[in-house]
């Protein structure tokens, strides 16, 4: 096991779903896996090992925020060979065209945390999506009819601020949707040399107010789930 993964060397699949929340974790596997073992509990951080479509895949909750997730993406790719990581998150919308529900395929991440400007002696890296696992996502989500947008998302290390003008100048400038995550993901998976991808439903809306429940947050947004696990088969 690693520091904060209690699996077992070969129990993870090189492809893998990354939702923030564990029971969404729970809720794919149960949904959408065949021949499920879960191989986490630590920390509650759910983490399941199944096939879907025949094909070995794992899902893994991360938490919420940037240090969060990268605790876990670091061990998933160092200690237990993850090459395929797909996110599978929540955010807030943030253009008027971006509707509560929608998908976004986040093409790139912008973000206020300061975790790449120690890593890069103060200057801004771009983390981006690896183009194959985007492509194919929106190849997909197209056959679907997907109400679904491809664009810059804003991983923040603030759910909640004070100061709302950096979202609006974010707005201004074509930022699709709000989120926690992206940032270091994407990060990562450079260092590493692997694929990442996130995969986002908008659950509340910053210009309107709208909100989805909780419950909703939790096991409603299949549209991305399926999208994900439909790319991650055909890997
Ligand atoms: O629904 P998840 O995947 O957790 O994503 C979003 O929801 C959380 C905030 O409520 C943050 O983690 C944010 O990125
Ligand atoms: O991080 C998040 C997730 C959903 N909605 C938001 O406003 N922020």
């Amino acid at each position: 096991m690693s520091v904060h993964i209690g699996a077992k060397p070969g129990e993870i699949a090189e492809t893998i779903l990354l939702p923030g929340d564990p029971l969404r974790a729970k809720f794919i596997a149960e949904t959408y896996l065949e021949d499920v073992t879960c191989y986490n509990e630590v920390r509650g951080m759910l983490g399941f090992t199944g096939t879907y479509q025949g094909k070995r895949l794992s899902v893994q909750g991360t938490g919420m925020g940037l240090p969060s997730i990268s605790i876990y993406v670091n061990e998933l790719i160092s200690e237990y060979g993850v090459k395929n990581l797909f996110r599978v998150g929540t955010c807030g919308g943030m253009k008027e065209h971006v509707h509560v529900r929608d998908v976004i395929l986040a093409q790139a991440s912008c973000t206020d945390s300061g975790m790449n400007r120690h890593i890069f002696g103060g200057y801004d890296f771009s983390p981006i999506a690896s183009f194959p696992l985007l492509k194919g996502a929106y190849d997909r989500g197209v056959a679907k009819g997907l109400n679904m947008h491809v664009g810059n998302v804003f991983s923040s290390d603030s759910f909640y601020r004070d100061d709302k003008s950096v979202v609006q100048k974010l707005m201004e400038y074509g930022v699709l949707g709000v989120e926690m995550e992206t940032s270091a993901l994407y990060t990562l998976a450079a260092k590493f040399g692997v694929n990442a991808l996130t995969i986002l439903t908008v659950s509340d809306h910053l210009l309107t107010g709208e909100e989805t429940t909780a419950e909703e947050r939790q096991t409603t947004f299949k549209e991305m789930m399926e999208v994900a696990l439909d790319t991650a088969v055909s890997l």
